[in-house]
């Protein structure tokens, strides 16, 4: 599948190369089609070197040669990044997606010239390997039409799903910085193999390939989570001796306020980076 439309990553840090490497990855962009900026002379080197796509330090010429700009700055040099768009914005044209933690849509489009549409998205690094989980949702003057442009986006680098902005800062918490939750449960779990004598490198493989599956049978089965972990637990077995050691440390109630405070950290992030300017 093609994308058909010209693309500006505006700041290629971590995400902006994961959506440039996705993009690409997936077949979808060209490397003619896509347009980077950063502000610093290092990341673009990196990008041009690594992706042989154009760069540039000029948001607004990388804004003119394009359709849909993916903002991909903190939440705290957001503003910034958005002033120096704003001249090149063509209303009828331009697409803006923002992938900024906490930034609600209201603020985006304060910063806009009037009737920009923008959608406000939140993918996670696995857009690297093409399995990004997103949700996003549309700003005030955002059609149906750009929300599709978005969807096909975020569908070629993972999997996507539409909330109500309400819940944006929600799906930060889980899935935006879930990937960093999941990591240290693979560290952990292997480091466990290696206390039991696995080598390192057999134990890594394990615990990662044992997320994946694991994963991957919620997805593909539709069943819920309770009743596949009932298919692993033998009476007297092996699972009921783990469980009970998880349980009784309260792992599952440390990852529900983890992803709880991930959702206040992205309300704060997005109140601080935008001078408490959030309403939406
Ligand atoms: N990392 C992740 O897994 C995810 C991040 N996000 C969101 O993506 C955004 C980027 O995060 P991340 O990639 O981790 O951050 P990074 O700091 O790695 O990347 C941001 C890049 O943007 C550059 N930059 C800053 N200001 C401008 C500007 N005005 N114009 C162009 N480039 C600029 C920065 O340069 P300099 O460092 O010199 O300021 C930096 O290289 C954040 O808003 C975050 O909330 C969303 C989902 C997942
Ligand atoms: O840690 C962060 O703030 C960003 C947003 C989601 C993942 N990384």
């Amino acid at each position: 599948m093609r994308l058909g439309e010209r693309v500006a990553v505006i700041g290629a840090g971590a995400m902006g190369e994961a959506f440039i490497k996705g993009l690409l990855r997936q077949g979808l962009s060209s490397r003619d089609e896509i347009v980077a900026t950063d502000k610093s002379p290092e990341r673009r080197a990196h990008i041009e070197q690594g992706y042989g796509i154009l760069v540039t330090d000029d948001n607004a010429e990388a804004l003119r040669g394009a359709d849909t700009a993916v903002v991909a700055v903190k939440p705290q040099s957001i503003v910034e990044a958005l002033r120096e768009m704003a001249p090149a914005i063509d209303v009828g044209r331009h697409l803006v997606i923002s992938i900024a933690a906490g930034v609600p849509t209201s603020v985006i489009e304060r910063r806009l010239p009037p009737g920009t549409a923008v959608v406000r998205a939140m993918p996670n690094i696995a857009a690297l390997v093409g399995q990004a989980a997103t949700g996003l949702c549309r700003g005030t003057f955002a059609q149906e039409g750009h929300l599709q442009r978005a969807l096909k986006i975020f569908e070629a680098i993972g999997r996507a799903v539409v909330v109500p902005e309400g819940l944006m800062d929600a799906v930060t918490g889980l899935s935006g910085s879930g990937p960093a939750y999941a990591y240290l449960v693979v560290e952990a779990l292997a480091d466990g193999g290696v206390a039991a004598g696995l080598s390192r490198e057999a134990a890594l493989f394990l615990a990662a390939q044992t997320l994946a599956g694991a994963a991957r049978m919620v997805l593909d089965t539709g069943r819920h989570p309770a009743e596949l972990r009932n298919w692993v637990t033998s009476p007297a077995g092996t699972t009921a001796a783990g469980l009970t050691v998880l349980e009784s440390r309260g792992v599952r109630g440390a990852l529900m306020e983890a992803v709880l405070a991930g959702t206040r950290r992205s309300r704060e992030l997005g109140e601080a980076g935008t001078g408490g300017a959030r309403d939406g």
